[in-house]
């Protein structure tokens, strides 16, 4: 341990601490964490096998310092990683230097120019909004209890938002590749962990020792059949191509790459671009969205009081974004279940690029650097009592939202998620149109369904029954 390194536990040769974190919480990693800071403090360090520093961040004003600390904006080159994108660093989300900026920088603005964020998609995904209220409707009517399965309802309507931008293509709902799929990034997702995908295993090993993927959270074998689906629409999109009249993301990629002399602009980069945006985008907003449900099954008087302020402030029409100012109490709700429901407890691990300090405790070069959002969202501290579910805590005395960064879902910082706005959007439209034209209740005589989210690399809702009636 060199000079300053932050206090924490110390483990075994090799594998370093990660087997012991489960000590301190059997079933969530972020909660271990947190036990760990009450004992050492916000920064926690400690080994992963002999070379590989590994330092925890929990608290407001450490996660702060160390998402806005520029040499703590690199990614662990983790060749499991890299197994899952040709065997090379790409993509986005697992790139860093010149390169992610580049490609970050492009995609951003591109993404941006075709509709992300933008309220001129808006006609788009109220279609599917209504596609799916239809598809609610028609599965409680047949039902005599009126009770219908939300596991897995929302994910086609979701990535038909994302996949028009990027694609510029529409899913039937009925689509089996696609479900699929869907069921490839779920397993993925559900099978990994935040904390142990992060040691660095070699790529060999996993090539030796197949099962050590589950235990290490990299069920990197599963991306194959996505690679091959983004593969051959990128083909598809190569064979009708037109120069200058780019209908989608993956059009303007390609004729960036044919404009370009520069190799860093490639078609394996396009397809790991895409892998990224798919696998970040379908799983995230849908997860938030079944957490509304399932905290409004829970809150019954939550969600009577945001159907008053829709139906005051809509009147008749499905909610819009020209309406989204004036519905304080539906935004603190959204806001109160992105908080309690932390979809991504963490941020992607982040690695110091130079050796640099977090709250004044070394950070040495090439460090692992974990940062626990979970931590923030639940400090006693700032939100006095974070284990209640209060969205009133989100509004003012004047019952105007207010915003603060100690609220940050979607990170901060240079790596700040790149579907922020479009996650927001999608996430605002998909709830407020559902509580709106529908009224979601428990099954009599059953529990109320679980609120303990499914673990994985993001937090999943389990799936659950409502009663489902339609309101307008
Ligand atoms: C509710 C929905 C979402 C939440 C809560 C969320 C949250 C996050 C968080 C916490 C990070 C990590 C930031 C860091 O490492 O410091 C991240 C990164 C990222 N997100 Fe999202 N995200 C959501 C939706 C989306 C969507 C719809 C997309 C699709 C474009 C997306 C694409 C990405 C990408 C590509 C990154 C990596 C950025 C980089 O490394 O530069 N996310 N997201």
């Amino acid at each position: 341990r060199p000079d300053g390194f932050p206090p924490g536990p110390r483990g075994v040769p090799l594998l370093g601490y990660i087997p012991f974190v489960k000590r301190h919480d059997p079933v969530y990693p972020f909660k271990a964490m947190m036990k760990l800071s009450e004992m050492y403090g916000p920064v926690v360090g400690f080994y992963m096998g002999p070379r590989q520093a590994f330092i925890s961040v929990c608290g407001y004003e450490a996660v702060k310092e160390a998402l806005h600390n520029d040499d703590i904006i690199g990614r662990p080159h983790l060749p499991a990683q890299q197994e899952r994108t040709y065997g090379k660093n790409l993509g986005i989300m697992f790139t860093e230097g010149q390169f992610w900026q580049e490609q970050r920088r492009f995609t951003l603005r591109h993404l941006r120019d075709l509709g992300f964020g933008k309220t001129s998609i808006e006609d788009m995904m109220i279609d599917e909004v209504v596609e799916l209220l239809d598809e609610i409707t028609a599965v409680a009517a047949a039902d005599p209890d009126r009770v219908v399965d939300y596991k897995g309802i929302f994910n086609i309507s979701v990535i038909n938002v994302l996949w028009a931008i990027v694609g510029g293509e529409r899913y039937r709902r009925d689509d089996r590749n696609l479900k699929k799929l869907l069921q490839t990034l779920e397993t993925i997702f559900r099978s990994g962990n935040a904390l142990r995908s992060a040691v660095p295993m070699p790529a060999f090993v996993f090539r030796m020792f197949p099962f050590l993927r589950e235990y290490f959270g990299t069920r990197n074998d599963l991306f194959t059949a996505l690679i091959g689906y983004f593969e051959s629409v990128i083909k598809e999109h190569e064979e009708t191509f037109k120069e200058n009249e780019p209908r989608d993301f993956i059009d303007v990629y390609l004729q960036e790459i044919r404009n370009r002399s520069d190799p860093t602009f490639h078609v394996e980069q396009l397809v790991s671009i895409i892998l990224d945006i798919f696998a970040a985008g379908a799983e995230s907003v849908t997860n938030s969205i079944g957490f509304v449900l399932l905290y409004l099954l829970h809150h019954p008087d939550v969600q009577r009081k945001m159907q008053e302020e829709l139906d005051v402030v809509c009147g008749d029409s499905l909610p819009k974004f020209e309406h989204r100012l004036r519905l304080p109490y539906t935004e603190a709700v959204l806001m109160e279940v992105q908080r309690i429901g932390n979809i991504a407890p963490f941020t992607v691990p982040h690695l110091a690029t130079k050796e640099t300090r977090i709250k004044g405790f070394t950070v040495p070069k090439g460090s692992i650097v974990s940062i626990n959002i979970h931590s923030v969202h639940n400090e006693v501290a700032y939100w006095k009592d974070p284990h209640v579910f209060r969205p009133e805590r989100h509004l003012d005395a004047r019952g105007k939202v207010i915003r603060t960064d100690h609220f940050l879902p979607f990170g901060a910082g240079k790596r700040l998620c790149i579907g922020e706005s479009l996650a927001k959007n999608t996430f605002y439209l998909f709830v407020t149109a559902l509580v709106k034209t529908l009224r979601f209740s428990a099954v009599p005589g059953q529990p109320l369904p679980t609120l303990n989210p499914r673990n994985g690399f993001t937090l999943g809702y389990e799936g659950f029954l409502a009663v489902t009636h339609r309101r307008c």
